[in-house]
Formats: structure tokens, C-alpha cells, sequence
């Protein structure tokens, strides 16, 4: 069952199509890489899919709601709701720890903090955090922090991560584990993943890979059955 479906996504900034007449569909619970050349697209794809931003044309449906439909708020809403994001460095809060960092959208969604940081506490030690709840970000290692943002991404059981060069602030062999953490994680939780990372060996970690050029997705794999994982 596809979970997220995008068709005929173009978007334009004044001469430069930055889309150009894209399909995409994720599957429930699926793990998708974008890669490409820089200023292929790839940002902007994530972007216009996670309804960050509006499309010059196109469609995107995730789970039978057209997200271009919906108001503002009402979009703000879905995104809190059905959506996880990890960005390039972990953007956690500085002042709190590791655990409510990881906490925070149940928090903000008005969960009793007991039941908040304890779902998030079993995150963190599924991701080999154990021992750091309670440090905060400038206590943590770059690999450390991203792991809680990832963490923070699923905590509110969302239908899909999505992740922008979530490795790319780490040494590769660092890079490497969270990403096959990342993968993972979201599989276990029945979360799809859409993935945009310059490492060409995430294809042994995700169902899928897009590859774009000039606004395009040019060409896709499918990860052998069983792969590496
Ligand atoms: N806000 C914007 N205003 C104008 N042009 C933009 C804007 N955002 C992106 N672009 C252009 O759209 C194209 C695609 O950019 P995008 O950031 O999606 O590429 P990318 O593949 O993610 O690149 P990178 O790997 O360098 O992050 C590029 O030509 C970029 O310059």
C-alpha cells in the first residue's frame, strides 16, 4: 500500500525548474534514498513531499489526503501529526536534555511528560543511548545528537521520516551507523523513510533509490531482497 504519492510535481524558482515533472510514491512503512548531483532537486523534492512547501504544479496524497488542499493550520497540524524530520545537524534545544530533547513533540502535543520521556527514553536506548538521557546536546558526540534527533523524528509514531543529509555534519564511518540505525528504527516502528544523502552505500540500507538530475528522477533501484541488511 502506497502511503505518500506525489504526481507531476514541478516547482520554479523564476527561470530554474528545480522540479520538472515529477512522480513519486512511498510505500507504507518503505525506506526511499534521493540522490543527485548538488542542485538537482533533491531538498525541494523532501521538501514539497513533507508540505514544507507548495508546489508551482502537482499533487501530493499521503494516505488519501490531498495535502495541497488543506489549510494552513490544518497542514501544520498533519506535519506534527503524521510526519517525522531529521535535518542535517540534529537542531536539538541546547538546554534540555537528551531525553526531553527526543520528547519534545509528544510535549508540545500536551502528553503527560512521565509517559513522554519514558516512550522517548526507550528510543534513545534502542539507539545505543543508554546512560545519556539526561545530557544535554553539548555533552553529546555530532553521531550522539543525531541519534536523538532521530529519536525526537519517530517518537510520535509518525507514517513517515523524513531526512535531509542526516550524516552529513559526521565522519563517514559515523555517518554510516546512523543511517543503518535510521533505517532501521523507522522499519521496526512501521515508519516510511525518505532519505537524501550523498552516500551512495545508503542503497544497502533502503528499499529504494532515486536518482535525480536537472529537476528529474532519472532513474530508481530496488534493494536486492534481503540485501545487506
Ligand atoms: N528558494 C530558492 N530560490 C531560488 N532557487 C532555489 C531555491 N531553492 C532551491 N533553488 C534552486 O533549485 C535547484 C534545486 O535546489 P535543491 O536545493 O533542491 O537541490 P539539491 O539537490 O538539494 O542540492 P544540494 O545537494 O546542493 O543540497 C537549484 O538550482 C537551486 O539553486
Amino acid at each position: 500500500m502506497d502511503i505518500l504519492t506525489a504526481r507531476g510535481l514541478v516547482m520554479t524558482y523564476g527561470s530554474t525548474r528545480a522540479l520538472d515533472d515529477v512522480d513519486v510514491t512511498v510505500g507504507a512503512g518503505e525506506s526511499v534514498a534521493v540522490m543527485g548531483p548538488s542542485g538537482s532537486g533533491k531538498t525541494t523534492l523532501l521538501h514539497v513531499l513533507a508540505g514544507i512547501l507548495r508546489p508551482s504544479a502537482g499533487s501530493v496524497d499521503l494516505a488519501g489526503t490531498d495535502l495541497l488542499a488543506l489549510s494552513d493550520a490544518q497542514r501544520t497540524r498533519l506535519r506534527r501529526d503524521d510526519f517525522g524530520f531529521v535535518f542535517q545537524s540534529g537542531q536539538l534545544l541546547p538546554e534540555l536534555p537528551a531525553e526531553e530533547n527526543a520528547a519534545l513533540p509528544l510535549l508540545l502535543a500536551g502528553a503527560p511528560r512521565a509517559a513522554a520521556t519514558e516512550r522517548a527514553g526507550g528510543l534513545l536506548r534502542r539507539l545505543g543511548l543508554a546512560g545519556t538521557e539526561r545530557r544535554r546536546p553539548g555533552e553529546l558526540s555530532g553521531g550522539q545528537a543525531q541519534r536523538v534527533a532521530i529519536a525526537r523524528a519517530l517518537v510520535g509514531r509518525p507514517k513517515v521520516v523524513f531526512a535531509d543529509e542526516p550524516t552529513g555534519a559526521l565522519d563517514q564511518a559515523t555517518g554510516r551507523e546512523v543511517l543503518d540505525l535510521l533505517t532501521s528504527v523507522a522499519r521496526e516502528h512501521g515508519a516510511a523513510l525518505v532519505v537524501v544523502t550523498h552516500d551512495a552505500g545508503v542503497a544497502r540500507w533502503c528499499d529504494r533509490t532515486l536518482a535525480m538530475r536537472d529537476g528529474r528522477v532519472v532513474s530508481q533501484f530496488t534493494a536486492p531482497v534481503g540485501g545487506a541488511r
